[in-house]
C-alpha cells in the first residue's frame, strides 16, 4: 500500500467507522439475508446428493424427486433472497450518496461564502454527479460481492464438509492457491493501475497547458522541447499500459486456477474418492456447490474487488479528504522562461536576418495590393470580398471601416497572409503573400489583433520580442510615446516581470503595440487593437504608431481613427469606397451612417 493509500484510509476509517456505527440495524438485517443466502448454497448442493443416494440410486425414485423439489425450492427462494438483500443495501448505500452529496455542498458553500478561500470550485459538478455515483456504485459493488462470496463459499464448504470431507482436500487446493494467486496480484495490479492513471493524466496535463501554450512556445522556439517531453509521457502511458495488462493476465490465470481447477480436480480424482468412501450423490452434490455456487461467487469477486476498492478508496478521499490544489482554478502559468533579448546600447536597428534576406524596396512597389480578391469562408458560402482592389502607398496610413461582420478582420488577415483568398491576389510591399513562409511574412508585417498577446517574461523581453536588436534607450523612447511609463514603473522597469493574468487588456493591448511599433516590419496591420484604450490613449498610440516609418493599416474602433488616417477604406458588403474622410462623407451613405452612429 503507498503512503497516500494509507494517508487516505487512516483518513477515511474514522467517518466510515461513524457511518457504519449509525446503521447497526440495517446491518444486521443484511446480514441475516445473508445467511439466508448461505442456507440456499448449501441446500441445493446437498438436496441434489440426497436425492441421487437416497432416491434415484437406492430404487426410490418418489424420494429423489422429492429432493429435486427441495434443491428447486432452494434455487427459486435465491431470488426472494437477493431481494432481501437488495432491499436491505439500499439501507446503506443511499444514506452514503446523501451525506456525500451533503459533503460535497458544503464544502463548495463554504467556498463561495465570504471569508471562505474563494475561487471557482471547478471539482463541485464533477463530485456532485460522476464522483458521487462512482462512489455510491462502487460500494454497492463491493458489499454485494464481498458478502455473497463469504456467505456463499461458507455455505458451500460447509456443504462440502458434510457430504464427505475427502472433497474438501480434492477442492480446497486448487481453490486456495487460485485465491492466494489473486491476493497476490492485488498490490502490484493496484500500484500498476495508479502508474496508468498517473501517466495518463501527465499525459493529459501536458497535451492540455502545450494546447493553451501554443502561441508561447512558437515564441520562446520550446516546440520541439515540449515535443520530446510528449514523447517521453506517451512512452510512459503505454508503457504503464503494458504492465497492467501484464498484471491483469496474472488475474485471469488466477481466475482460471481457482475457477476450473476445482472441477478438473474433482473428475481426476473421482477414483480416489469413491475409494474412500465418497458416494454418487455426494460427487454430483459437490460439483453442484462449485458450478452453482462456489464458482460464480468467486468469479464475481475476482472481477470486481480489485478496481472497485481502490476506485471506491480514491473518490471518497478526494470527497472527504482535505482540499487539494488542484480542486482551485489555477493562475495560467504560461510560459517557460524567455531568452532576453535586450541589449544595453543603441545600435542599427536592422530586422532580423529572414527580415534582412527578404528585404524589399519599398518605394518601387505598393506597401499593399489586392487585385480582385474574393474570399468565401465555404464552396458554397456568400463571399465576404468580392473581387476588391486596393492599392496602398508605402508610407500611407490606411483607416478601414464597416458594419460588424462585414469583413473588416478578414481582409487584414488576406494581407497579413494568414488567409488564402479563394480567387485574386494579395501583395505586400510588392510580394505576393499567399503560401509565403511564416518567416518571410513576419519580416514584411506584424498584425496585431484585437486580443493582444503578452507572456511570462521580463517586460523587456515582452517589449522588444520583435525587435532583438532594440536597445533601452529605444525602447526607453517607445515606451514614453505610447505612455506606457507608469505600467513599466509598476512591473518594476523593463527587467520586471509580466505576469498576464495580472494585466488589464487595455495594458496588454499598449504592451503589443510598443512591440510592433519596435518591429523593422515596414506593414503594420492593427484590427481593433486599441478598442480597450480610452480615446486619449489610443490617439497618443495611433499618432505614435502614424509616426513610424512604415505603412499602417488600422481597423478602426473609433471615428477619430478614420479622422486621423490618409485615406479610409469603407466596407460595404459587395462594394468598398476608399477616400478621405471629407470625399467618403461626401460620397458614402454608409460612411455618413457611421460617422452618425459613432457621434451619437
Ligand atoms: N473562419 C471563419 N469561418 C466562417 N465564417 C467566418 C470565419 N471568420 C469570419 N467569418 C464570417 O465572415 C464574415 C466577416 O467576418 P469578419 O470577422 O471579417 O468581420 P468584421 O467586419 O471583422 O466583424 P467585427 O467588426 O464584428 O469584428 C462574418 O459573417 C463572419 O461570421
Amino acid at each position: 500500500m503507498t503512503s497516500a493509500e494509507a494517508g487516505a484510509l487512516r483518513r477515511l476509517a474514522p467517518p466510515a467507522r461513524r457511518f457504519l456505527a449509525h446503521r447497526k440495524g440495517v446491518l444486521v438485517r443484511l446480514a441475516l439475508w445473508s445467511l439466508a443466502e448461505s442456507g440456499q448454497a448449501f441446500l441445493v448442493g446437498h438436496a441434489v446428493a440426497r436425492s441421487v443416494d437416497e432416491g434415484f440410486l437406492a430404487g426410490d425414485p418418489r424420494r429423489g424427486l422429492l429432493w429435486l423439489g427441495v434443491a428447486l425450492v432452494a434455487v427459486l427462494s435465491g431470488a426472494r433472497v437477493v431481494r432481501g438483500v437488495f432491499a436491505q443495501l439500499a439501507g446503506v448505500t443511499e444514506p452514503l450518496r446523501d451525506g456525500l452529496v451533503r459533503r460535497a455542498v458544503d464544502r463548495s458553500m463554504a467556498r463561495a461564502a465570504p471569508g471562505g478561500p474563494g475561487g471557482t470550485d471547478r471539482a463541485a459538478v464533477s463530485r456532485l454527479t460522476n464522483q458521487v455515483e462512482i462512489a455510491r456504485d462502487s460500494f454497492a459493488g463491493l458489499v454485494l460481492t464481498l458478502r455473497s462470496f463469504v456467505f456463499t463459499a461458507a455455505g458451500a464448504l460447509l456443504g462440502l464438509l458434510s457430504l464427505h470431507p475427502a472433497l474438501l482436500v480434492v477442492v480446497l487446493p486448487p481453490l486456495a492457491a487460485g485465491l492466494a494467486l489473486f491476493l497476490v496480484t492485488l498490490r502490484p495490479m493496484a500500484a500498476a493501475q495508479r502508474r496508468a492513471l498517473a501517466a495518463d493524466e501527465a499525459l493529459g496535463d501536458h497535451a492540455a497547458s502545450a494546447r493553451a501554450a501554443l502561441r508561447d512556445l512558437a515564441a520562446c522556439g520550446t516546440g520541439p522541447g515540449v515535443e520530446r517531453r510528449g514523447a517521453d509521457l506517451v512512452a510512459d502511458a503505454a508503457a504503464a499500459a503494458r504492465t497492467l495488462a501484464g498484471w491483469a493476465a496474472v488475474r485471469t490465470a488466477a481466475l482460471g486456477v481457482a475457477g476450473h481447477l476445482p472441477v478438473l480436480a474433482l473428475l481426476i480424482a473421482v477414483e480416489w474418492l469413491r475409494g474412500h468412501g465418497v458416494s454418487v450423490g455426494a460427487l454430483l452434490g459437490a460439483f453442484t456447490y462449485l458450478v452453482q455456487s462456489l464458482l460464480p461467487a468467486l468469479h464475481t469477486l475476482m472481477t470486481a474487488l480489485g478496481a472497485a476498492g481502490s476506485r471506491l478508496l480514491v473518490v471518497l478521499d478526494r470527497i472527504l479528504g482535505p482540499e487539494t490544489e488542484t480542486d482551485r482554478v489555477p493562475v495560467p502559468d504560461r510560459v517557460p522562461e524567455p531568452v532576453s533579448v535586450l541589449k544595453s546600447q543603441p545600435g542599427p536597428s536592422t530586422a532580423s536576418a529572414s527580415a534582412a534576406a527578404f528585404a524589399v524596396d519599398m518605394a518601387a512597389a505598393p506597401a499593399v495590393e489586392l487585385r480582385a480578391v474574393t474570399l468565401s469562408y465555404g464552396a458554397r458560402a456568400e463571399p465576404v470580398l468580392d473581387a476588391l482592389d486596393l492599392c496602398v502607398a508605402p508610407g500611407e496610413h490606411l483607416a478601414v471601416v464597416g458594419p460588424s461582420g462585414i469583413g473588416k478582420s478578414t481582409l487584414t488577415r488576406l494581407v497579413a497572409g494568414t488567409l488564402a483568398p479563394s480567387s485574386g491576389e494579395v501583395r505586400v510591399a510588392g510580394r505576393p503573400v499567399t503560401g509565403r513562409p511564416a518567416a518571410e511574412l513576419a519580416a514584411l508585417r506584424v498584425l496585431v489583433p484585437q486580443d493582444a498577446y503578452v507572456f511570462s517574461g521580463t517586460v523587456g523581453d515582452n517589449l522588444a520580442y520583435l525587435s532583438t536588436d532594440a536597445c533601452r534607450a529605444e525602447l526607453d523612447a517607445a515606451v514614453g510615446a505610447f505612455g506606457l511609463g507608469p505600467l513599466v514603473e509598476r512591473l518594476g522597469g523593463l527587467d520586471g516581470t509580466v505576469r498576464p493574468a495580472e494585466l488589464s487588456p487595455g495594458e496588454r493591448q499598449l504592451v503589443a503595440l510598443v512591440r510592433a511599433y519596435l518591429s523593422p516590419a515596414p506593414l503594420l496591420l492593427l484590427d481593433e487593437a486599441t478598442c480597450h484604450l480610452d480615446p486619449a490613449s489610443e490617439a497618443r498610440a495611433e499618432e505614435a504608431l502614424a509616426g513610424r516609418a512604415g505603412t499602417l493599416v488600422v481597423v478602426a474602433h473609433r471615428l477619430s481613427s478614420a479622422v486621423r488616417a490618409d485615406r479610409t477604406l469603407v466596407l460595404d458588403g459587395v462594394r468598398a469606397r476608399c477616400g478621405t474622410h471629407a470625399e467618403l462623407l461626401d460620397r458614402s451613405p454608409l460612411y455618413r451612417d457611421l460617422t452618425g452612429h459613432w457621434n451619437s
